[in-house]
Order: structure tokens, then sequence, then C-alpha cells
């Protein structure tokens, strides 16, 4: 058992004064600074509109006043408060730092902290008061953790986890607040699956808070070996926890490293580099990660691991001031490129790295993101081929880099998997040359050993164990119709809707709010900030249960949004990786959820060949079993042909208003964009003559413009009559089966209202789908 600490409550409130009055008199001194650098600048951020559309270096634009610019002799600046002003008021505050981690998703709350920057003194001493309460856990699970090093002794270990017990007594004795702890207080759960892994006691307690009572099969398998100092090549199905399956190892060795950097002056805090870097595909992604290694971060007690996030969208200055101090870089290829090759030095830091993550690998390896990825894999290691001109003496004499590279996804493709699990040999010569090249690339992860360890810990099937696949059959015209319907089916579900191009989110998305759903959009054409704020209202605890989001595939991957129940796809993916990306956007962390393809005549054979690739152990066992089968491993899902009746006619009308809505905006912008010409060219522009003449000699696609005109001139007041209409159909409920007569005499059959269970869209008995 673990020794209990004594405890002084008079001791450690004197003790607590002491600090106090320390700090108090490091502020009195902070006049006597210099001239200073920029970042030790108190900047405050300037309010920005929210839309800059292609105006991205300007998000994010700060000021401060009050400052004289002293130019130095190499021509570097440095910076004084002005005459009259005392220098604190210019200077950053000690624990702030620049606000860029993760804030959540939120807009409105950009100002805040992330977690993991949020220790702000008095937030640590809570947090401290916090964690004394969780002392006795805590010795628990120190003492384990002792006891399990002392049996496994493996040499390269013992060392930094020893300094780390010791560490973690040392904090121990320096709590504040310690008097104020008589309440027991647990909030968290027990965590002793995960005694095996080998952790520090910082982040058993993280862990702990979190409610991650044991390991999930991939974080199991792949944190020993990461710890191990092995590249990992993990592959596990969607929302099966493969973040911290990397991210706890970069938290132990923040922790192992951490001993070497403190006390270390505030100098050299700043020149210190990252010890990882993360690369994601998409902006969304990056955050996320940020946010759940954040979470991390901030629940594991005194861990100031920061995280520097490095996406488009956001302010270059601010990224490359946050990437002086970061422990752990997160970004999308692009802008960490964009960054890295701005010739301030930041290469050099990135060079000295210990991790190199590529999450979602198939797809930053093979699409898109080549030359980026290109560039940044060359950077890191071009110290090793002594190809930096100017590196001084010292730093050519360094150590190469020797960083351990880990690559993770649900899917990856075949040829893809082969090669990274090295069952197939690069093919020397001509192929590597070839620098369009998948292999070309993997080559250049420059893996630390020969073989990465392969972790596959689904090899049978790539989709997640609570998912329900079903696919709903309908004509080619009537997809929005029966959309609809199974929106109806689930009313309580949060659904993510993919489609597969930007035209088709926007129009849905109007479709669905003229029918009065809580419904937002996410596709790349958005700004930024929109795409955040488009996740942050649908994903909210506080949102509607209801809520749904349209998207394109930009959402397919890796976000993990708690809560969402169901998953449409109303284009058939174009590819199966897709499918199987977007359908784990549910069933995340052992929940259960759907996913239901919406498909017309015409895309049933492709959807019969993307279901067999996916499934196709499955099929294969079956036919094994029964003979060749030309049956979709899809549940088939019969939708009512009453609900469908019913509701066409709030359909044709949401139609009608979509419609007209969008080409009016088509209209707008054609008008616009046309009278700017004709003033450029300084002639006359009629948009009447211009429509006449666009009506003449028309072939094929004449119907749609007509259609398009017609929707376009609908007037106010027939808008007006349209929306009164729909209204009045939303404000009543589907009868599916209840007898006009009872309802027309006030004898309300309640037994066939009750049996609509629940669902206030439908009055009278509706049989549930079959999932
Ligand atoms: N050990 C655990 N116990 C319970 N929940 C966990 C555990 N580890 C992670 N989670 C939760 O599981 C969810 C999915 O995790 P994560 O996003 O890392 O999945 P993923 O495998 O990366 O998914 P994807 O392939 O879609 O990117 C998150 O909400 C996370 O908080």
């Amino acid at each position: 058992m673990g020794q209990k600490r004594a405890r002084d409550p008079k001791a450690q409130v004197a003790e607590a004064n002491k600090r106090k009055k320390a700090a108090k008199s490091d502020a009195a001194s902070s006049d006597d600074y210099g001239s200073l650098g920029v970042d030790d600048l108190n900047w405050k951020e300037v309010a920005m509109p929210d839309r800059m559309d292609d105006a991205e270096g300007f998000f994010g634009l700060e000021e401060i006043e009050g400052v004289d610019i002293i130019k130095q002799g190499d021509g570097g600046v440095q910076f004084k408060a002005k005459a009259g002003k005392p220098t604190k008021s210019i200077i950053k505050p000690p624990s702030e730092d620049d606000g860029d981690e993760w804030a959540g998703f939120s807009d409105e709350d950009s100002s805040k902290k992330s977690p993991a920057t949020e220790k702000t003194p008095a937030a640590t001493e809570v947090k401290e008061d916090k964690k004394s309460k969780k002392d006795k856990k805590k010795e628990q699970n120190k003492t384990k953790k002792e006891e399990q090093n002392s049996k496994e002794q493996k040499p390269k270990e013992q060392k930094p986890k020893e300094s780390k017990a010791a560490q973690s007594q040392s904090i121990k004795a320096g709590l504040s607040f310690a008097a104020l702890d008589d309440v027991e207080e647990d909030d968290g759960v027990d965590v002793s699956a995960w005694d095996g892994l080998n952790l520090s006691p910082e982040t058993f307690t993280a862990l702990s808070k979190m409610k991650f009572s044991s390991p999930s099969a991939i974080q199991k398998a792949s944190i020993p070996a990461i710890l191990d100092g092995h590249d990992v090549v993990g592959k596990a199905s969607t929302g099966s926890g493969k973040t911290l399956a990397f991210g706890i190892p970069i938290i132990e060795h923040y922790l192992d490293q951490r001993g070497k950097q403190e006390g270390q002056s505030d100098k050299s805090e700043k020149n210190k580099s990252p010890i990882a870097l993360i690369l994601s595909p998409t902006r969304e992604l990056a955050h996320q990660l940020g946010k759940h290694i954040g979470e991390l971060i901030a629940n594991s007690p005194d861990t100031n691991a920061r995280v520097a996030l490095i996406t488009g969208g956001m302010s270059i200055q601010k990224q490359q001031r946050q990437l002086a101090t970061a422990d752990i870089v997160i970004g999308t290829p692009g802008r960490v490129w964009e960054i890295l090759s701005t010739g301030t030095g930041l290469i050099r830091k990135m060079q000295k790295i210990q991790f190199l993550v590529v999450d979602e690998a198939d797809r930053l390896l093979s699409e898109g993101h080549f030359k980026e990825m290109e560039h940044i894999l060359t950077a890191l290691d071009k110290h090793q081929a002594g190809d930096i001109a100017d590196m001084d003496e010292e730093e050519e004499e360094e150590e190469p880099s020797n960083r351990q590279t880990l690559v993770f996804s649900a899917t990856f493709h075949k040829d893809l998997q082969q090669k990274l699990a090295g069952k197939s040999r690069w093919t020397s010569g001509e192929m590597l040359d070839n620098k369009e090249s998948m292999e070309y690339l993997l080559k250049k992860l420059n893996f630390r050993e020969e073989k990465p360890k392969f972790i596959d810990v689904n090899p049978e099937s790539q989709m997640a164990v609570g998912l329900k696949e079903g696919i709903v059959e309908c004509p080619a015209m009537e997809k929005d119709l029966y959309l609809y319907s199974v929106l109806l089916y689930y009313p309580k579900h949060r659904t993510l809707i993919f489609t597969n191009s930007i035209s088709a989110v926007r129009r849905i998305t109007q479709l669905l709010q003229a029918l009065q759903l809580p419904v937002f959009a996410l596709h790349s054409n958005m700004a930024q900030k929109a795409r955040l704020r488009s996740i942050e209202r649908f994903s909210s605890p506080t949102a509607n249960p209801s809520s749904i989001l349209v998207a394109t595939d930009v959402a397919a991957r890796g976000l993990d949004i708690k809560g969402v129940n169901c998953i449409i796809h109303y284009h058939v993916p174009r590819t199966a990786d897709a499918y199987v990306h977007r359908s784990g956007r549910t069933a995340r962390a052992g929940e259960s959820g759907k996913s239901i393809l919406i498909c017309a005549p015409d895309e049933v054979v492709g959807v019969a060949r993307l279901a067999g690739k996916i499934h196709s152990k499955k099929t294969k066992k079956a036919e094994d079993s029964n003979g060749p089968s030309k049956k979709i491993p899809l549940e088939s899902l019969d939708i009512d042909r009453r609900v469908v009746a019913r509701l066409r006619p709030r359909m044709s009308l949401a139609k009608r208003i979509t419609d007209s809505t969008i080409a009016k905006e088509k209209v707008n912008t054609e008008d616009n964009w046309l009278r700017a010409a004709a003033d450029d060219l300084g002639v006359e522009y009629d948009s009447d003559e211009f429509d006449q003449s666009k009506g003449r000699g028309r072939g094929r696609g004449g119907g749609r413009e007509r259609r398009e005109k017609e929707a376009s001139e609908l007037s106010k007041s027939e808008m007006a009559g349209l929306r009164a209409e729909l209204k009045q159909l939303l404000s009543q409920r589907v009868n599916i089966g209840v007898s006009e007569k009872y309802l027309t005499a006030g004898r309300i059959d309640i037994d066939a209202l009750l049996r609509g269970e629940g669902n206030d869209a439908f009055l009278g008995h509706l049989d549930p789908l079959t999932f």
C-alpha cells in the first residue's frame, strides 16, 4: 500500500503565503526589464469580421499600445515601454500564452485559453487542490506502478520512470490549499485495467478523470510498442481511440523530459524544440486532435505541455509565435509547410522532434497533400544528408535525428498496407525515382527501424462493432422525399448527411431548413470560422438532439462528435474507404449507431460492389457455406408507402421554395457579374435582352434553364403564399391511419395516437424501421 502523506495544514498555508509574497516581489521587479522581444509583449487581439474568405492571413490580427521600437544593429528590433509607462504594462503576464491553442469550436470563445493552457496561477491552485483530494488514489496508482516497474525492470525505461516518481513526490510536497482538503471527492473511475501499460501517475490520474476505465484494443497494443521506442503502423476501426494510442506515449515522453526542462531560464524555454509533429488531412481533424490531446494534458496534474495548432484559416504570425514555445505541433501539411518554409529557423527546431505522427495516413500519403508532405519530410531529414548549407559546426556534430514514426488510420489501401507492414519490398530504382508515387513518400517517412511494428487490431472488419448498416432503395427523382422520410422516422437522432458535392450540401440544407428541421452545413468552400461554427452548433451538448449536419467528405474522416446516432449517405460514396470513414462518425467508442445509404436504381450496382469490398470477408464466409450470392450485405429498409405519400405535398412545397431561393441567388450573382463586366467595357447591360438571347437556339439543358428562370421569377407574395401553405402543413402531424371521421367528430382514437410511440411527427401507428 502507498504511504499516506503526512499533512500539516498550518505549515502548508504558511508555505502558500510565502509563495504569494515571492510572486508579488517577482512582479514588482518586472520593471527592471530592459528591451523586450516580440514574444514577451502582451498582444491584444483585434476583432475581425467573420467572413474574409481568402484573406486568411488577417485572421487573428493583434495590436499593442505604449511601446517604443528599438532598432538593433543586426537589422532586428526590440521593444521598450514608452516613456512614463511601466514595463509591466506591456509584458505578457507570466502564465498567459498566446491563446491560439485549442479553444473549442466557438467563435465567441476564441479569446479563451485551451484546457492545456488554462493553467493560470489560480487555475493551477484549484487544480492542485483537486489533485490533493486524489492523492490517495494517486498513491495507489503510483505504488502499483512502482511495483510493476521493479518487476519489469526494463533497462531503457527504468531511469525516467524513477525520476517521474520523484517529480510526482515533489509536486505533492508543493501543494497549496491543502488545509481545505477535508472532503474526499471522487469523480474519477478505477483505471487499474491500464496497469500493464507502464504509464506515469499523471497519466493514470488523467485517464481516471476522463473516465477511460480501460484501454481500447489499439491503445493496449500500440502504447507499449511506442514506449519501447518502435516505429508503429496502427490500424483500427473508426472511433476506437487511435488518438490516445499515440497521444499518451507522446505525453509520457514529455513527462520524462520535463525534469530536464525544469529550472531552465525563460529564454531557453522559448528556444526549446517541439517533441512531436502530428499531421492531419483536414483542419477540423487537426483542431479535434488538439482538443483531445489538450484534454489529456489538462487532466494530467502539473502537465503544462503546449499544443500549437497550425492550420489554414488562422493567422500565420500568431502560429509562428506559438511554434516557438510548442511541445506538440498539430497541423495540416499545407499550412505546416507554409510556416516551415518561411526560413525563420523553424525547420531546425522541427528536425529535433521525437515523434512524427501521420494520422489518416492513407489519405495524407496518397492524395492532395503530396507536394507538401514531400517538402515537410524532406526538410525534417535535411541535415542528415548534410545539405543545410548554413549549419554551424556545433549542429553538424549533432546526432542524426532519431525520431519515431507513427502512422495511423482505419483504412489502408492494400498496396500501402503491404508496403507499411514490410510484406512487399520496396521496388528499387525506377519506382523510387518516380517522385509522384506513394512509395516514394513512404520511403521518405524514414522509419528508424527497418520494419515498423504493424498493429492491426481488426483484420476481419473495418467497421465499428456497434454499427448497423442499412439501405433505402427509392426512385432517382425521389431521394429528397425518402431522405425526409428517414429523418422523420428517427426524430431524436443526431444525424450526419453526406453528399458528393458542395452544391448538394447547399441545396439540401436549404430544403431541410424550409421543412423547419434544425440543420447546418459543412463544406470546404465555407470560411473556416463558419465551418467550425457549424460543427460547434451541431455537436454542442446543449444542441437540439435532432440536429442535422449536411456535409461533403470534408467531415468524413476523424471527426469525433459525441452522440451522432445516424449517418445518411445521400449520394453513394465514391470509394469504399470513404464509406468506412463516413459511417465511422457514429458507433464510436463502443457506442451503437446506424449508417443508411439512400440508393437510386442506377446506383445499385455500384453499391453492391462497394459493399462487397467492405464486407468481403463476411460475403466470402456466407458464400463458402451457401454458394454464390448477389445480395447486398446491407439491411434493406422498407419505408411505409403511406408515409411517403403523405409527405409528398410538404416536399413539393419545400422544393419550390428552395429552388426559387437558389435560382434568385444565381440570377443575382450572374446579373452582378455581367453588370460589372458591361461597366468595364463601357456598354449598356439589359438583363431582359440577355435572357432572351440565352433562350435562343438551346438544345439539351434548356429545360433546366427554363425551370430555373421560372423559379427565379416567383414574386415575393407567391413565395410568402408557399411558405404559409407549408407552415400550415408542418403544424399538423402526418396522419398515417387515424380515421378522418374520428378527428372531425372530435372522437380522437387515443390508442392510435399513443401507438405513434413518441414520434410526434405522426398520427397513427407506424411500424419502426427494422433497425
Ligand atoms: N480508452 C478509452 N475508453 C473510452 N473512450 C475512449 C478511450 N480512448 C478514447 N476514447 C474516446 O473514443 C472516442 C474516439 O476516439 P478517437 O477520435 O481517438 O478515435 P479514432 O480511432 O481516431 O477514430 P477515427 O478513425 O474516426 O479517427 C473519443 O471520443 C475518445 O474520447
